[in-house]
């Protein structure tokens, strides 16, 4: 029988990436192409294929030298190299670097797609386990086909500075992929910031993004560079761009479309150094459309789109996520654990609201909770019964994105609760129980002041103690759950 699989190939001739690629994908194999180092690279980062097939005389680089590395670092892949250069030298040095075999150009396309039967072959003669394994050191985990449709524009813009708009769900990986355009690209060693519009007061917006003068509003005691000044020559990532207010979004139009912005409060002018690129999991055009998105700003930022496919649209990425969330739970100390094929049918069918955030977490409390090694199917069914907004919800979620995610769950999967009478309790007990326990740790379990900094009188917090079942000194050393 003959095996298949994912085979990636570099050359900066179109014509033979699209006559090899149709050949192999002829035999079964999966095939992506890059045309440059720097894109064999970002595919690399992205994941990493059964064979590598590679040219030698490369615009940005030589191809040997590239191999020479990666099967070093990677002893396990097999890199096939095809050259025209037909020198001794480079057969010769070829097999130097650790090259699976070599071809010189032209060659025959039978010859080929024997020589990748050869290259999968001597992997599947490895055991099945070391086949199977994660690289934790990826940027971005998940092999499929939608996910390699957004390492291909990843890879397309990692070494320009064009605009890039990642939309998608909560918990899809859009910061992820912003850090990755980022830490792949020549701006590396410069700052990544992140500003999340949902995140913080509306009206400081401007004055963290461009920085404000001493004085230039009450407060602002000392001048303060902003996250622009901060990001120079790096990336700044606008989180949740749909949540800018409209006076912010005239300003960085204006900051796009002349390379310069002003701080608040001063006169001074500033040539701005960054890459943009901006995220959101509301539909921006929707919000042209009504007219609380600018529309030129939309055009500005939406140069290359980016749409994260949520973790449901793509089941067959979930086993692989979740190992890897356990491996990295070991790593981080805690007992390492295997999924049981159930388990892992069991994740599958589950619809994932919060996406990858939300298995991340359950697979943390998963290797924290579970007894055993092995991990079965009612356990899992078990825990996902019981997750919580918390899982799904971002460290500093628009409050907003969390109630309707959080509906949404209740639609699916109590769908009774949305018309029983209780939605208002429910949901603001979920969000009042929470603020109110963090406060009273924040105050060391003194209810005046937690009260104080809630801005409600210290009776108004006793009686929502009492409602809640709140036990205020569960978290005071020598308190109720101390003993
Ligand atoms: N493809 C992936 N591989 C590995 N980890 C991932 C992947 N996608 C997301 N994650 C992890 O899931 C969590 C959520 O990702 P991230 O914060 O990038 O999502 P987001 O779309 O920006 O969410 P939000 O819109 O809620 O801010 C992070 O801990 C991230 O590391």
């Amino acid at each position: 029988m003959k095996n298949q699989g994912s085979i990636l190939v570099v050359d900066d001739d179109s014509a033979i990436r699209t006559v090899v690629a149709q050949a192999l994908r002829r035999e079964g194999h999966r095939v992506t192409t890059a045309s440059t180092l720097a894109e064999l690279d970002v595919q690399l980062a992205a994941s990493m294929p059964d064979v590598l097939i590679t040219d030698v005389v490369l615009p940005d680089g030589n191809g040997l030298d590239r191999v020479e590395r990666l099967v070093a670092e990677h002893p396990r892949l097999p890199v096939i190299v095809f050259s025209a250069r037909n020198t001794l030298t480079t057969a010769v040095r070829a097999t130097e670097v650790g090259a699976f075999d070599y071809l010189p150009k032209p060659f025959d396309l039978d010859v080929l797609t024997r020589a990748v039967q050869g290259a999968l072959a001597r992997n599947q003669g490895l055991p099945e386990e070391a086949a199977d394994e994660i690289d934790s050191t990826l940027p971005l985990i998940g092999r499929s086909p939608a996910m390699q449709d957004v390492y291909r524009i990843i890879a397309r813009v990692v070494s320009n500075d064009l605009t890039v708009l990642i939309s998608g769900e909560s918990g899809t990986g859009k910061e992820l992929v912003a850090r990755a355009i980022h830490d792949l690209g020549p701006r590396r060693r410069s700052p990544f910031v992140a500003l999340n519009m949902a995140a913080i007061p509306r009206e400081l917006i401007e004055a963290e993004l461009f920085g404000h003068e001493r004085g230039a509003f009450t407060g602002a005691q000392a001048r303060s560079a902003g996250r622009f000044e901060q990001a120079e020559g790096g990336t700044l990532f606008l989180d949740e761009i749909g949540d800018m207010p409209m006076e912010a979004q005239t300003r960085l139009l204006r900051v796009l479309q002349s390379g310069e912005f002003t701080t608040v409060g001063g006169a001074r002018t500033i040539r701005a150094n960054v890459r943009i690129v901006a995220a959101t999991n509301r539909d921006l055009a929707q919000l042209v459309a009504t007219g609380q998105f600018r529309e030129d700003l939309f055009y500005r930022l939406n140069v290359v789109p980016v749409s994260l496919p949520a973790l449901r649209a793509r089941r067959q990425d979930i086993a692989l996520l979740a190992r890897h969330f356990l491996d990295r739970a070991a790593e981080g100390g805690l007992p390492r654990k295997q999924l049981d094929s159930a388990a892992i049918v069991a994740l599958e069918n589950y619809d994932w609201p919060g996406n990858v955030r939300e298995l991340e977490n359950i697979m943390r409390r998963m290797a924290v909770l579970s007894r055993d090694e092995r991990i079965g199917a009612d356990e899992v069914r078990a825990m996902l019964g019981a997750a919580t907004a918390a899982d799904i919800l971002p460290g500093d979620p628009g409050i907003e994105a969390a109630v309707r995610a959080r509906l949404e769950r209740l639609a699916r999967e109590e769908p009774a609760a949305l018309d029983d009478g209780t939605l208002y309790d429910r949901i603001i007990g979920e969000v009042e129980r929470p603020l109110i326990e963090a406060l009273l740790a924040r105050h060391g379990q003194n209810q005046l002041r937690a009260a104080r900094a809630l801005g409600i009188n210290r009776n108004t917090l006793r009686k929502r103690l009492d409602t809640l079942g709140i036990d205020p000194d569960a978290g005071r050393p020598g308190g109720a759950d101390s003993g």
